[in-house]
């Protein structure tokens, strides 16, 4: 399953499976799954291990706490610190802090909370909070994150590392916040936006789900997902035998302004190595004869291209000349499938006439806006755009009526109705120059072949991603990766792709 819910849609799914379960019964599930997720991560037997739980104030210690008898009946030595008095406790919590105690696990003594870090553990659950936090961490909650933070064994983080958004992503109390950095995280009944995107990956580690085994019915209809192959796998298809450069279609690069030469020829070569029948690369000025290195590139001025029969990739490296608005201003006039990246999207941030004309436009735009580009086509400052990553997305695309991928960790994939996809793939390899102009072209090479455009974001923005992680796990960056290196990675995923279809 890839539905994310924000965290409301959550509570209105587990208050409606609560009310058909006996009590307790979720929280035993939850507390189960983390149990045995915890055990998957020790690096030794149980009976070796010693583990601090640290439960909250609310259900989520209750979950801790239920993973705690789980792992002390495993064999594992626990030591659970709860700040809360029993009596205090929210009753499924009560229950499982009982049975923790009755499977043997310890509490620890008050004046001890300050000295957490003066034992070696082997593991820590992180059930401070989670998708109840409703202020910033502050004092000894503050105190205790700083100590598990700086402790260098694994840390297992239920639901939400505490201290993230679960929705956003972001550290509840923004510069002055703070929240666990988990190396795992447990999360409950269905995935959440925020740990996928903004900083929710550097808190959130590698997140597994577990479903509670929630029947379906409780599910409303989603309308965000986590980016994936099924996704897209309709569009996946093999090539008939019977093919000609034709049957894959044009790709034209509009861009390249002086000293921008570099960035169309980085968005082309993707175009063209991603599988577009043909590629043309429209300079604003000063077309280079042709692209040594790929040579099948057609580079002419702009001028001069056909803007009516090719997939229009325009904005990489175009500047914000007359000469680049004129080109815009073609390109939306022209009824072909456009991507809009970079100075388009930079140009057309000053223009409000050309903001009309894009939001009334027959054929929708793909838009591939970093959070900056967002930013001021919003007419907001970045960090506004990244504290609320999925509404400033969605936000762009009902006002311009396009598909719109804003970038960055996490990427979020927005269409014009509110539905969303967040992609988990990809690394900060991907933060260096000509990544999204590499991007773009992949989009630019999947409409041309015929691919819708939400289909075609989706998948460009995974492949993208997992390229650069396939890259990293070869020793090929973080460090140094370069953005052409991307591309033959890309092609050979997307042919892999095809193939296991
Ligand atoms: N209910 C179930 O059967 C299941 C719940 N699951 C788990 O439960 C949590 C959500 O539990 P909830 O109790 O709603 O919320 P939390 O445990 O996250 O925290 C709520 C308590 O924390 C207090 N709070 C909030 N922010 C702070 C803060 N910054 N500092 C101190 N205290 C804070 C809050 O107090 P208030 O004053 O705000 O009311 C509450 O006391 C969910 O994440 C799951 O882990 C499972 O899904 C199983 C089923
Ligand atoms: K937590």
């Amino acid at each position: 399953m890839s539905a994310i819910y924000p965290v409301a849609e959550i509570r209105k799914i587990e208050q409606a499976a609560l009310r058909d379960l006996p009590p307790y019964t979720l929280m035993q599930r939850a507390g189960q799954a983390a149990a045995q997720a915890a055990l998957r991560l020790l690096p030794c037997p149980p009976h070796s291990a010693a583990i601090l739980v640290l439960a909250g104030p609310g259900n989520n210690g209750g979950d801790a706490l239920e993973a705690a008898a789980g792992l002390a009946k495993a064999g594992c030595e626990v030591l659970a610190l709860l700040k809360t008095p029993p009596s205090q406790l929210p009753p499924d919590a009560a229950q499982a802090l009982a049975r923790a105690q009755r499977q043997g696990v310890h509490l620890m003594p008050p004046e001890q909370f300050a000295d957490i870090d003066s034992a070696q553990w082997t593991l820590v659950i992180d059930g401070l909070f989670g998708i109840g936090l409703s202020r910033p961490l502050d004092g000894d909650w503050r105190s205790l994150v700083q100590a598990v933070n700086a402790m260098p064994c694994p840390v297992l983080a239920l639901d939400v590392p505490s201290g993230l958004d679960a929705d956003t992503g972001t550290v509840v109390g923004g510069a002055g916040g703070i929240a666990v950095t988990a190396s795992n995280t447990i999360t409950f009944i269905a995935d959440k936006a925020g740990l996928y995107t903004g900083d929710g990956p550097d808190y959130a580690g590698s997140v597994e789900l577990a479903t509670l085994a929630i029947a379906d019915q409780y599910l409303p209809a989603p309308n965000m997902w986590l980016n994936h192959p099924g996704l897209f796998s309709d569009y996946l298809r093999p090539r008939k035998r019977n093919s000609h450069k034709g049957s894959f279609g044009d790709v034209a690069v509009i861009g390249g302004a002086a000293g921008m030469a570099g960035a169309p020829i980085l968005a082309a070569r993707a175009a063209a190595r991603c599988g577009a029948g043909r590629v043309f690369v429209g300079y604003a000025e000063n077309p280079p004869a042709y692209d040594q290195a790929q040579p099948e590139l057609m580079c002419r001025h702009a001028a001069d291209l056909d803007f009516s029969s090719a997939v229009l990739v325009v904005g990489t490296g175009m500047g914000m000349a007359n000469s680049a608005l004129a080109l815009l201003t073609r390109a939306l006039d022209a009824l072909s499938w456009l991507v809009l990246d970079a100075d388009a999207l930079n140009l057309l941030a000053r223009q409000p006439q050309l903001q009309v004309q894009l939001a009334q436009r027959q054929h929708a735009v793909l838009m591939t806006p970093h959070p900056l580009e967002a930013a001021r086509l919003l007419g907001l400052s970045t960090s506004e755009i990244q504290a609320d990553r999925v509404t400033a997305a969605r936000r762009l695309a009902s006002r311009f009526n396009a598909v719109v991928v804003l970038k960055g960790a996490g990427s979020i994939i927005a269409r014009a109705d509110g539905a969303v996809v967040v992609n988990p793939t990809g690394n900060p390899a991907l933060a260096t120059a000509g990544s999204g102009d590499v991007l773009s072209g992949i989009c630019g090479a999947l409409l041309a072949q015929g691919w819708p455009q939400w289909e075609a974001a989706l998948a460009a923005v995974w492949l993208h991603g997992r390229a650069a992680d396939q890259l990293v796990a070869q020793g090929i960056g973080p460090i140094g990766l370069t953005a052409g290196e991307l591309i033959p990675e890309v092609r050979l995923l997307l042919n892999q792709l095809v193939q296991e279809r």
